[in-house]
């Protein structure tokens, strides 16, 4: 089954497997979830590097995402130019007051070639100025429609995809790499004809002030190359190295940041320490091999440029010599030179840079090429983004001989489970932990697709339906109560934005939550703070479950709702749930059977070797008693 895997047989690998479809190390090798910081004693991992995407296909990927700003672009490349035409006249005039009034000693034709050359000089600045602003406005534009691009892609990932990543490493995509690619697609590409439009002008005025001479300068134009090229396959390489490094070095410091109390719970803050130190030192190592590379390159060209001055200089004493050339003429030469070679070295710079730049892009191609693991029938490309309104389903589930194996994994998860749930009804998914209760849930929600089987909602497969049309039906609450670092009001009205203030209010009154929220400090806009954490764990239930009641969903997920609460917050908490249940298809996921209402229907689960049960009666432990099933 492919999951959310990169199409290009380049990518082949498996999550979980020793290498992840990046050809990167996994996250860690337990494969444990990202969040996990990796015990301190592991051994770094060596910053592998994706496969090497050529740069025509980084540049075919990437060219339509240019469209509406080319203009700038081309505006860049034609301001650019104009300067060079600029520079090219200001070097003939100062060629033609060197014969005409310094050797002739004449000051009255001084001053109609000095007045032209400072008007040159006026507009060649105003030209540089031009492309180099039409060009920045072009970059940070197709810079914020390419990152758009990307973070939509990545949203069409199932959480698996995440849950098998680390996240540092996806941010640096998300940042650095894309504007890699910016480099090599926008103001590179600006760069390259610039650079060789202006290598152009430059030869063509050498020649025409001696050919003979010019042709003694381009026949060591090879040498250039020579070296540029001396370069260019190393340095892809270190720079490919340093994005990869820096990604890991990005996810050690998520990792750590996240995880901090956890960190300084367990005194581990020396450990996480080391292990940043370790993957600073790999990037360190990275970039000082790319600096190294980069360093050498100019006084080697420097050198080689010496070396071609020196000729041309032998070469044009000759011709002065016997006559055919001006002292003017050398020195205007002399100039297109100074021009000439910095030119033809900005190119060798710019294969360079072009190598670090695909290093980059290469990561982001991969993160795109990467397939949901599941689509919607038809995929239009939309299915997740248009706002198109979503029938209300009635809340018939039903489950028909589902199994199911993660990904990667050969043992399955679930085996021919199967169950219904009429409108209405309260289904209680229960068994030992890692039985697949929380799978139940994915299926429903289709992060995955059933290996075997198939998952209904109101007698539709659910894999005929686009996923927002499914998940606009079905309303979870999960073991851990996720909230975004907005305001309490933003955070109840998460599900549906446009809901009103009386709505969320009502929502909040009937979770039992509007009395603590009116005694925060700014009411309902009081910032909750990262993930929630200003909030106690049964504050941000409360809020998570008036954002289920304002979402209004006809079918309910209870994800383990009563995780490490104590027995009252327990009891006071189903309770509440009681109210949201009402009227709902609602599958309570749970080990717990404490404080559970009184179901229609109990799923039991067992680890898939061992068969489930419905309708079995479930051993309720008698209060007190410690959760029998876990
Ligand atoms: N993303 C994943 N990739 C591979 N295997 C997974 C993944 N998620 C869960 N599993 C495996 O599937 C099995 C079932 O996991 P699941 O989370 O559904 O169990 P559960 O019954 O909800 O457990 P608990 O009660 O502890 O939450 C476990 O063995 C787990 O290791």
């Amino acid at each position: 089954m492919e999951q959310n895997r990169p199409t290009d047989e380049k990518y082949e690998g498996r999550a979980g497997d020793p290498t992840s479809p990046t050809g990167e190390p996994p996250a860690n090798p337990a494969g444990l979830p990202a969040a996990h910081p990796a015990p301190a004693s592991d051994p770094a991992p060596a910053p592998a590097t994706t496969p090497i995407v050529s740069i025509r296909t980084t540049l075919r990927e990437f060219w339509p995402q240019t469209r509406g700003v080319r203009w700038l672009f081309a505006a860049g490349v034609v301001a650019a130019v104009a300067a060079s035409v600029c520079e090219v006249s200001a070097i003939g005039l100062f060629g033609l007051i060197t014969d005409r009034v310094l050797s002739a000693g004449n000051l009255g034709a001084f001053w109609a070639p000095a007045g032209a050359w400072v008007g040159v000089a006026v507009l060649a600045g105003l030209m540089s100025f031009a492309g180099a602003y039409a060009t920045a406005l072009a970059a940070e534009r197709f810079l914020l429609r390419l990152r758009d691009r990307v973070f939509s892609h990545l949203q069409t990932l199932t959480p698996d995809y995440f849950e098998n990543r680390r996240l540092g490493d996806l941010m640096a995509r998300l940042t650095d790499d894309i504007e890699a690619i910016e480099e090599l697609v926008g103001s590179g590409l600006v760069r390259i004809i610039t650079t060789v439009a202006g290598a152009v002008l430059f030869s063509g005025a050498a020649f025409f002030i001696r050919w003979d001479l010019a042709l003694v300068t381009f026949a060591m134009v090879p040498l250039f190359l020579l070296v540029s090229r001396g370069f260019t396959s190393r340095l892809r390489t270190a720079s490919a190295r340093e994005r990869s490094s820096n990604g890991a070095m990005n996810s050690v410091i998520e990792e750590s940041l996240a995880n901090q109390s956890l960190v300084q719970a367990y005194n581990r803050q020396d450990a996480e320490a080391a292990r940043l130190h370790r993957e600073g030192r790999t990037w360190l190592l990275a970039n000082v091999a790319q600096a190294r590379l980069s360093a050498l390159y100019g006084p080697a060209a420097q050198i080689v440029e010496t070396l071609c001055l020196l000729v041309i200089i032998g070469v044009g004493a000759w011709e002065i010599a016997s006559g055919r050339l001006t002292i003017g003429g050398l020195l205007a030469f002399a100039a297109y030179l100074a021009y000439l070679y910095p030119t033809f070295q900005g190119l060798g710079e710019l294969a360079l840079s072009v190598s670090s730049a695909a290093a980059g892009s290469d990561r982001v191609i991969e993160v795109l090429r990467t397939e949901p693991a599941v689509t919607d029938p038809e995929d239009d490309g939309a299915g997740e983004a248009t706002g198109r309104a979503v029938p209300r389903s009635r809340g018939r589930v039903e489950f028909q001989d589902v199994g199911f194996t993660y990904p990667g994994r050969t043992r399955p998860t679930l085996t021919g489970l199967s169950f219904g749930a009429e409108p209405g009804e309260l289904i209680v998914c229960t068994g030992p932990s890692g039985a697949g209760k929380t799978t139940v849930a994915k299926l429903l929600l289709r992060f995955y697709d059933p290996t075997d089987g198939r998952v209904l909602l109101d007698g539709v497969d659910i894999r005929e339906m686009p996923r927002r049309a499914l998940r606009e039906n079905i309303t979870i609450l999960q073991q851990e109560n996720l909230l975004f670092s907005g305001s309490v009001r933003e955070n109840i009205a998460y599900g549906r934005p446009e809901a009103g203030m009386a709505e969320i209010v009502r929502a909040a009154a009937m979770a039992d939550a509007d009395d603590f929220i009116r005694a925060l400090p700014e009411g309902y806009d009081t910032p909750v703070g990262q993930r929630g954490r200003l909030l106690s764990g049964g504050q941000r239930q409360r809020i998570a479950i008036a954002r289920a009641i304002l979402r209004d969903a006809p079918v309910l997920i209870l994800d383990e709702p009563m995780t490490g609460l104590d027995a009252p917050t327990a009891a006071r908490i189903m309770e509440l749930l009681r109210r949201l249940m009402t009227g709902r298809t609602t599958i309570l996921i749970t080990h717990d059977l404490r404080h559970v209402p009184e179901p229609s229907r109990n799923v039991v689960l067992e680890p898939a070797h061992r068969p489930f049960t419905v309708d079995s009666p479930v051993d309720r432990p008698v209060d007190g008693d410690p959760a029998a099933l876990s």
